[in-house]
């Protein structure tokens, strides 16, 4: 059981950013990608979520078996997929709650409601466990919120959707230094062998939180180095000098 990317192309725009990215993230584990500015990281998400601005020209995506590529945004969500944008989307006029209650609805069978009891227990238990005043969940989804209120929100929304697969593209900019934590804590507490994650980040200081078992390093559209923890400290140290020995 694992998201299998295989020699994904991707092009936006007519331009080719995803030069043949190849990953396996078997179930239960938490795999880390670093890379320089404009690598294709963001990319990568937004083509795993089925973003309508990215046209795939090669390749696979599979999760668990199921082709990926072939299923609308909709039902990549429903499939367990979940991402978490680099740039939290506002939605005016929905609150956070009806938002969350109309998401969690949509993965039911049919037929089935949602229990609203139930469902509030569940939002405010972990509301509370993100440190988020109750005030949120009457507000428009994240419309004026801050910039670490919205990576926050996006963390709610993962931890009452409860994805199997979870892209976390940095998760961690904007937040402060107890925000840090507190998300990070957040994510700990899903880890499951049921349950992996891709975590996008340019700083160790959020994988000293969540200790990715696998760091990927994704530069020019492709994954140039894969390792484990000590790659994060090796590029902490060095930044990505290494790679002006592989250009042409
Ligand atoms: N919708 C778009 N329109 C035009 N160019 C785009 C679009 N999306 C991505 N790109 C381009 O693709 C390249 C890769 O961008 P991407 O956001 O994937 O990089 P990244 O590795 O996530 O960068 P960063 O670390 O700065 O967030 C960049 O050159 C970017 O300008």
């Amino acid at each position: 059981m694992s998201l299998i990317i295989q020699d994904l192309h991707a092009n936006v725009h007519g331009t080719e950013i995803l030069k043949g990215i190849n990953l396996e993230i078997p179930k239960g584990e938490i795999h880390a990608i670093m890379g320089p500015n404009g690598s294709g990281k963001s990319t990568l998400s937004k083509v795993l979520c089925g973003h309508e601005d990215y046209e795939v020209t090669g390749g696979s995506a599979t999760m668990d078996g199921h082709d990926l590529l072939s299923m609308s945004v909709d039902e990549r969500s429903r499939a367990g997929l979940f991402l978490a944008f680099q740039y939290p989307v506002e939605v005016p006029g929905v609150t956070n709650a009806n938002f969350l209650r109309a998401a969690m609805q949509a993965r039911m069978p049919e037929g089935e409601e949602l229990d609203a009891v139930a469902f509030y227990k569940t939002l405010y238990a972990k509301m509370d466990k993100l440190g988020m005043a109750r005030k949120f969940t009457s507000r428009a989804v994240n419309e004026g919120f801050s910039g670490g209120e919205k990576k926050r929100n996006d963390i709610l929304q993962m931890m009452m959707l409860e994805p199997t697969y979870a892209i976390l593209d940095e998760t961690d900019s904007g937040l402060d230094i107890d925000a840090l934590r507190i998300v990070s804590e957040g994510v700990n507490s899903m880890r499951s062998p049921m349950r992996s994650f891709l975590v996008i980040t340019h700083y160790k200081r959020l994988l000293e939180y969540i200790k990715p078992d696998v760091v990927h390093v994704l530069s020019d559209g492709k994954i140039v180095r894969t390792g484990g923890y000590e790659l994060v400290d090796e590029l902490e140290e060095h930044g990505y000098e290494f790679l002006k020995n592989t250009e042409q």
